[in-house]
């Protein structure tokens, strides 16, 4: 049953008719985007060079491959982990205990994919499944979902989340109804959320580069580029995994299609796709220009991991040496809030951060094709939507603090501009 609180909740990205149109369109975009990745004229707007036919798109080896990933990446989950953290305080006033083993998980599939490689496993090869691939990841997300959503028949009112239960099934099915779904210890958000589609998406950019490298004898500089920001970025998130307990998506979004399929087949698929360009459409890129984009990728990390880490810190361990300095504005929840420092900047130094990497990541491919900007037009969208999201949050939980805030931070994402 839906929570009272829950019925209350506003209707987000345009209420069920919006959901409806979501679930045809991100898939259809994610394909849109892999078929015009390996197409000669790679247009982002306007048709696919042709369209692929059932036989292109499903095959069961590609399902059983899916399968196996998917069961690889669950057994490092349950594997002992280093460290057991608690998540945010529930409705229930109780925590959830989380495995803190994403890094060694990424660690132990490096060493298997190695040793595979070793062993003449031809990876490159994956570059050539990835249609078919996005196509039954799809698929098994729909199911996946379902289940999902039937899970949450049987939750209790207090493990459903505050958005997800307006009583209309297409818009629950969508946004996702119980918080935290899981199975003894298996929560499936937070594994979906850092290790499948995550290190799937490294695992994709590995697959390209080494089918670039059997096309062309070696991976070109601007491959080496994307595969090494990328790497980093992955290995970032699972390196401070635990930082992701907080993040809205954890404590906050229900786990529906939308997260699911933003987690199994968005990420993996549509974040390689500079990558996946590159491998069809070499681009030349000489040592200065390939520098100066390493710098501004160096920026846009320092930001985005300077910023995460001091609210991270500051919300563990306020008095932590290291933002001991640091000025802040009590709230009547009994919560303070950072005004100087990175957030005192703007009011989302992180995806300022993020936003700065996400064009670093596009600029080895050049600048002939809109395509490979894709990720960056897409995010930059995606963080604006979220910023809106956040601070709407942010000002039922603060009030008047939040207003004060705004006050002395009036500035978003970008300082001076938005
Ligand atoms: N690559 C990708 O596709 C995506 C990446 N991201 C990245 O994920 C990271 C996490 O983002 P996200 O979960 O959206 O949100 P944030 O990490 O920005 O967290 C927002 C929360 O931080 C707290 N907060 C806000 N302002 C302050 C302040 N001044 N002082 C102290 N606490 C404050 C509030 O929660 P409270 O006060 O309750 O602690 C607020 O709800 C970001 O780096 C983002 O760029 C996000 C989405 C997609
Ligand atoms: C399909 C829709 C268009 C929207 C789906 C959104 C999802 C793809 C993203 C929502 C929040 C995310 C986060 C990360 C990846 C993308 C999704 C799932 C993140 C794991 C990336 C790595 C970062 O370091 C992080 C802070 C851990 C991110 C957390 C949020």
């Amino acid at each position: 049953m839906a929570s009272p609180q829950g019925l209350k909740a506003p209707l987000e990205f345009g209420g069920p008719l919006g959901a409806a149109a979501l679930m045809l369109l991100l898939p259809a975009t994610a394909l849109h985007l892999l078929l015009a990745a390996r197409s000669g004229p790679a247009r982002l707007l306007g048709p696919p060079a042709h369209l692929p036919g059932l036989s292109e798109l499903w095959n069961p080896r590609v399902l059983l491959l899916l399968l196996t990933w998917l069961g690889l990446q669950a057994a490092l989950y349950l594997l002992p982990a280093r460290k057991v953290a608690e998540g945010l305080e529930l409705k229930d006033k109780s925590r959830l205990r989380y495995p803190i083993n994403g890094f060694q998980a990424l660690m132990l599939t490096a060493l298997l994919v190695g040793l595979g490689i070793s062993a003449g496993l031809p990876l490159g090869a994956l570059s050539e499944v990835l249609l078919p691939l996005a196509f039954v990841a799809t698929l098994t997300t729909f199911i996946f979902s379902f289940l999902l959503y039937m899970k949450a028949q049987v939750a209790p009112a207090s493990g459903l989340a505050p958005g997800g239960n307006s009583g209309n099934l297409i818009y629950d099915f969508f946004m996702g109804r119980e918080l935290n779904p899981r199975i003894g210890f298996f929560d499936f958000k937070y594994f979906c959320e850092l290790r499948p589609g995550l290190i799937g998406w490294v695992l994709i950019n590995l697959a390209l580069l080494l089918q670039e490298t059997e096309l062309r004898g070696s991976p070109s500089l601007a491959m080496w580029l994307v595969n090494g920001f990328q790497l980093l970025y992955v290995g970032d998130a699972l390196w401070y995994e635990e930082a992701v307990l907080t993040t809205m998506d954890i404590t906050h979004d229900g786990f529906g299609f939308m997260l699911a399929f933003g987690d199994l087949v968005w990420v993996p698929f549509t974040y390689s796709l500079q990558a996946q360009f590159l491998l069809y459409h070499p681009q030349p890129l000489g040592l200065p220009r390939a520098l100066l984009i390493c710098f501004i990728n160096a920026v846009g990390y320092y930001i985005f991991r300077g910023a995460n880490s001091q609210k991270n810190t500051f919300r563990q361990n306020p008095s932590d040496p290291s933002i001991a300095g640091l000025e802040t504005i009590p709230t009547a929840t009994g919560k303070r809030l950072l005004v100087s420092g990175w957030w005192g900047m703007v009011r989302h130094p992180n995806y300022l951060g993020d936003l700065i990497m996400a064009l670093a990541w596009s600029l080895p491919c050049g600048v002939s094709h809109l395509l490979p900007y894709f990720y960056f037009f897409y995010f930059a969208a995606l963080l604006v939507h979220r910023e809106a999201r956040d601070e709407l949050q942010c000002l039922q939980k603060y009030g008047r603090a939040w207003h004060e805030y705004c006050q002395r931070v009036p500035y978003r994402i970008v300082p001076y501009i938005y």
